[in-house]
């Protein structure tokens, strides 16, 4: 058995029960086997891949609250530091009923890669809870976040490891637990990122993920002699990252004519209407439902669908494992060029293989959605220096990131052989970095 096979069957074995973990591991350690090929007994000799995929710690906790009528509630937390090799622990936090150890585990792995992949100097670690903040008043928001805070402060610091947000997870969390953390530690410091402006946020750093994969996917079409103006896309989500994804690619020219949530869909053959998603999901917090009271000609469809409506460029920003192979057969057959993920892991490893053999430009969310933390870094980088710098300034830092991080991953695809695989690309290009720091510091 190769080690790579090797290291695989461990993952399973040790951790039953995990399975979007183990979906994230092998899509990593599968499209590194030439790379590992190339020096197979010395990183065997340094357990290197054993290393990798063992979180540097995984801490989960018990997050008790009162809600509104007085009754106790117990929910589960959970923070996985998995590797500190090229910088402090960086990623966000996800408040959702499904949150357990292996979703929170593949998330963390995920990370790695990504922070690696933007060039700065952050390391990869994921928490959250299976919290559930929908139809929760703001006061029993707040009691779980200052909770939840009160045993996670003991782990986390400005240099140590600084969340954010992600599902469930936005500016009134943050700054519900930036309070509480202010509190117990009597430090004002940048120990989160996506705080509100007004206290050492920064500004683009809610665009940042939406606008970021815009960018790369913009890029992406450029190398492959497309223009992405008039390109007709699909989004699914209607969150963070799904609205400024939309924004963004209206801006460019394109038009995105759907857009999702947990309960259902919609088709606005006119393009979706960002003002309107914004004030149902940003200011009201309502249900798609709603969206036809702001667009008449829109449908709004009960359960799944997206993936079926025919565009250019489908563009998955809600959840892992969202786009199944039948969506993406559909999407095929429906002549989509291109393929490129907000969410993390949203495309099941069939779906991506049958992207790719068809010949979909297809780039991989820890390519593709990794503006949102690179533009946290940058918000890390102000809090330190105690300057705020202007949206103008971030939003070109990011456009840059974004544009390098497309060629990083075209230029590592092509070096190895594999040209046009950008999640090869990413996954080298991710590795290469943070294996060097970690054998250079030795056994840790
Ligand atoms: N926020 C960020 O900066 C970053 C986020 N990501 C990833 O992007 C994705 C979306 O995150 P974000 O926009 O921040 O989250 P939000 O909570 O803002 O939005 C999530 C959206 O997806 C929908 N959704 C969530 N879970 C499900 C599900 N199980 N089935 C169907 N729909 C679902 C939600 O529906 P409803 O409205 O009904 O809740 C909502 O519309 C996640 O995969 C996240 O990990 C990646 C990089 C950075
Ligand atoms: O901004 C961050 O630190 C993390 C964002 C995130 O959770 C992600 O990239 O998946």
């Amino acid at each position: 058995m190769s080690y790579v096979d090797q290291v695989i069957e461990r993952v399973v074995r040790t951790t039953p029960g995990e399975p979007e973990f183990h979906q994230a591991v092998k899509e990593v350690l599968d499209t590194l086997r030439p790379i590992i090929a190339l020096k197979e007994e010395k990183y065997k000799r340094q357990a290197i891949l054993e290393r990798l995929v063992e979180p540097e710690r995984q801490i989960k906790f018990r997050v008790p609250w009162i809600d509104d009528s007085g009754q106790v509630h117990v929910n589960t937390g959970y923070r996985v530091q998995f590797n500190s090799a090229i910088g402090p622990y960086k990623g966000g936090l996800r408040f959702h009923p499904s949150v357990n150890l292996g979703i929170i585990k593949f998330l963390g792995f995920e990370q790695i890669f990504k922070n690696s992949l933007t060039g700065l100097p952050i390391g990869g670690g994921k928490g959250g809870s299976n919290f559930n903040p929908k139809g929760k008043s703001d006061r029993e928001v707040m009691a779980f976040c200052q909770s939840y805070m009160t045993e996670l402060h003991k782990y986390i610091g400005a240099d140590a490891d600084i969340p954010a947000g992600d599902i469930g997870v936005g500016s009134r969390e943050i700054g519900y637990m930036f309070g509480q953390y202010k509190r117990i530690c009597g430090s004002y410091e940048g120990v989160l990122t996506g705080k509100g402006v007004t206290f050492g946020g920064s500004l683009a750093r809610k665009e940042a993920t939406g606008y970021g994969l815009m960018y790369l996917t913009k890029e992406l079409l450029a190398i492959n002699g497309i223009d992405i103006s008039g390109k007709i896309c699909s989004v699914s989500g209607a969150g963070n990252v799904a609205i400024y994804a939309i924004e963004k690619a209206h801006d460019l020219g394109a038009k995105v004519v759907t857009c999702s949530d947990s309960t259902g869909w919609i088709y606005d053959p006119d393009g979706i209407d960002v003002k309107a998603l914004k004030e149902i999901k940003e200011v009201r917090r309502e249900r798609l439902t709603e969206y036809k009271n702001y667009r008449p000609n829109a449908e709004y469809h009960e359960g799944k669908g997206v993936w079926s409506v025919k565009v250019d460029i489908a563009l998955p920003c809600a959840t892992q494992n969202e786009l199944h192979l039948e969506d993406a057969k559909m999407l095929v057959k429906n002549g989509v060029l291109a393929v490129c993920e907000g969410a993390n892991m949203p495309t099941t490893l069939d779906a991506t293989a049958y992207l790719q053999q068809n010949k979909v430009l297809f780039a991989p969310g820890k390519a593709a959605n990794a503006g949102g933390v690179a533009t946290s870094a940058l918000e890390m980088s102000q809090n330190s220096e105690r300057i705020s710098w202007s949206f103008e300034k971030v939003d070109s830092k990011l456009q840059n990131i974004m544009i390098g991080i497309t060629h990083n991953i075209d230029e590592a695809a092509k070096k190895y052989g594999m040209d046009g695989n950008y999640v090869a690309g990413a996954n080298i290009a991710g590795f290469n970095k943070v294996v060097n720091a970690m054998i250079c510091q030795g056994v840790c």
